[in-house]
């Protein structure tokens, strides 16, 4: 039997609602009774409108935040609890991607530092060499000695990138992570992480709310709603044959591609005939 990368089995997530002095508040339900796995090697798309519980999901998914009520696991084991000593061991295999990577990057630190510094913290030898080959590996060779005020916001995510897989990794949660790119740039990084799945096994847990995006990279989709999944399949199924009215609205919303989708296509397709070339 296969074990899954993680797996969520039951998960609910209730945060306290704002009341008021004549109003009970009402729990929010960000993560209702979800199940879902991701397998070795593979992209998960979580997809679905604003609040609809995505970005709890993925923290929860990453051990950085704990259920209300549920199972989670990574490789058949569940999380430890936050903070501990075997919990830091775990997490180093699952890595997160947030949207804004000048946040998650120190403006102190050059970028080879700041890949560096969690690879000394994990124990991993972070040669000048090795550091070098993870720059060249996401396109950022000779890049090391800048700080992050010096680089594009595709580079910074790319740099981002880079101090994720540094760790080896299993699993990647990539929470709107080229949201906030110029569709180019999007489409580069899409490939990027395309590429890195080939080449290191890495499995993505691919949270966004750009259907389009999310067709292009994943082989599973689920769709969520108001916590819950409402929908889930391979990614060609679920769009040739939504089976929930709600996974139906957002195709029906859906240019033909969307642009990010459309130019990491081309930009492979380009890729290809150059090579034959
Ligand atoms: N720490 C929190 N305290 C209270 N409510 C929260 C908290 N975090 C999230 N929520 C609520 O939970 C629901 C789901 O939020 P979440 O951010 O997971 O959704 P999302 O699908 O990622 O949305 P978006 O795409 O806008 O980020 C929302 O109603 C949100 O307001």
């Amino acid at each position: 039997m296969t074990v899954a990368a993680i797996e969520l089995r039951d998960v609910s997530r209730h945060y306290r609602g704002k009341g008021s002095w004549f109003l009970k508040a009402e729990p929010v339900r960000a993560v209702d009774g979800v199940d879902i796995a991701l397998n070795e090697g593979e992209t998960l798309g979580i997809v679905g409108e604003s609040g609809s519980g995505k970005s709890t999901l993925g923290r929860i998914a990453a051990g950085i935040e704990a259920p209300s009520s549920g199972h989670v696991s990574f490789r058949g084991a569940p999380y430890a609890p936050i903070g501990s000593a075997l919990w830091r061991r775990q997490r180093r295999n699952v890595q997160v991607v947030f949207q804004n990577p000048s946040q998650a990057l120190d403006p102190r630190l050059s970028i080879a530092a700041q890949i560096r510094q969690p690879m000394t913290a994990h124990g991993i030898e972070a040669g000048d060499d090795t550091v070098a080959e993870m720059l060249a590996r996401v396109g950022l060779a000779g890049l090391g000695n800048r700080f992050p005020h010096q680089l594009s916001g595709g580079q910074l995510q790319r740099a981002v990138i880079a101090r994720a897989l540094a760790l080896s990794p299993d699993v990647i949660v990539c929470d709107e992570a080229v949201s906030a790119l110029d569709v180019s740039v999007q489409a580069q990084i899409l490939n990027l992480l395309q590429d890195l799945q080939a080449e290191f096994g890495v499995a993505y847990l691919f949270i966004s709310h750009d259907l389009g995006v999310v067709r292009h990279v994943s082989h599973r989709i689920a769709v969520m709603r108001h916590g819950r999944i409402v929908e889930t399949g391979p990614a060609a199924v679920v769009f040739a044959q939504p089976q929930d009215h709600y996974t139906r609205s957002l195709i029906a919303a859906l240019p033909a591609a969307s642009p990010a989708a459309r130019r990491a296509r081309d930009g492979r397709q380009s890729a290809s005939l150059s090579k034959v070339r």
